[in-house]
């Protein structure tokens, strides 16, 4: 059975479990570099990127989780998570270090500039039963996209949403993969699924 972590540093780690549980796989916390080398793929929850940057640093986990990401172990960022793992951030603190992976700008909070928090219903590529209900809490979007990477689901076209109508909020490159809003919250366990059916396939 394939081990999928959970970084436990700050955020909402307990929802993922439970989801990530529900998918079939045995899910854990992970807080030091011992229980990392021991998943063989790891969830960056949702919860504050400035803080979970900073304790990545001080529990030694920063370099340990780059490296077992750039050798090809399935990752999954929901919204913090995102913002973690981007190449680059708008927004976001000048001394913020990223866990990097994913060829994209995001820009931090920027839905909270619009709208603090919404729920919309998105059609997600590869997703089959329709689309998914997507909880976007002071959420980042993907402000550009390198070559590599896949848009797997956008804001709606609304006006509401002023500049943030049509931005990417889901993306996947590689074995890495991420959401701006937060599936472990409405119980649609296909975002989890996609994901662990990544990792499963990455162990062979
Ligand atoms: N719900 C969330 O994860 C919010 C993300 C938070 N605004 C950040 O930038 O870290």
């Amino acid at each position: 059975m394939s081990t999928v972590g959970v970084l436990a540093l700050q955020g909402d780690v307990r929802e993922h479990l439970v989801a990530l549980a529900e998918t079939g796989v045995l899910a854990r916390p992970v807080r030091r570099p011992e229980e990392l080398d021991e998943v063989d793929g790891l969830v960056l929850p949702g919860g504050e990127s400035t803080t979970i940057a900073r304790l990545l640093h001080t529990f030694d986990l920063l370099e340990p989780l780059r490296t077992r990401i750039k050798d090809g172990m399935p990752a999954y960022g929901s919204c913090a998570g995102l913002v973690l793992l981007a190449d680059r951030v708008l927004d976001g603190r000048p001394d913020q270090q990223q866990v990097g992976g994913l060829d994209v700008v995001v820009r931090r909070n920027a839905f909270g500039r619009q709208v603090d928090s919404f729920e919309a219903e998105l059609p997600f590529e590869g997703l089959e039963e329709g689309p998914v209900r997507a909880v976007f809490i002071r959420a980042p979007w993907v402000e550009s996209a390198g070559d590599g990477v896949e848009v797997l689901a956008r804001a709606p076209e609304s006006d509401d949403l002023g500049p943030a109508a049509g931005r990417i909020v889901a993306v996947r490159q590689g074995n890495v993969l991420a959401t701006s809003f937060h599936p472990e919250l409405t119980g649609d366990g296909r975002v989890h699924r996609l994901f662990t059916d990544m990792v499963r396939a990455a162990a062979g």
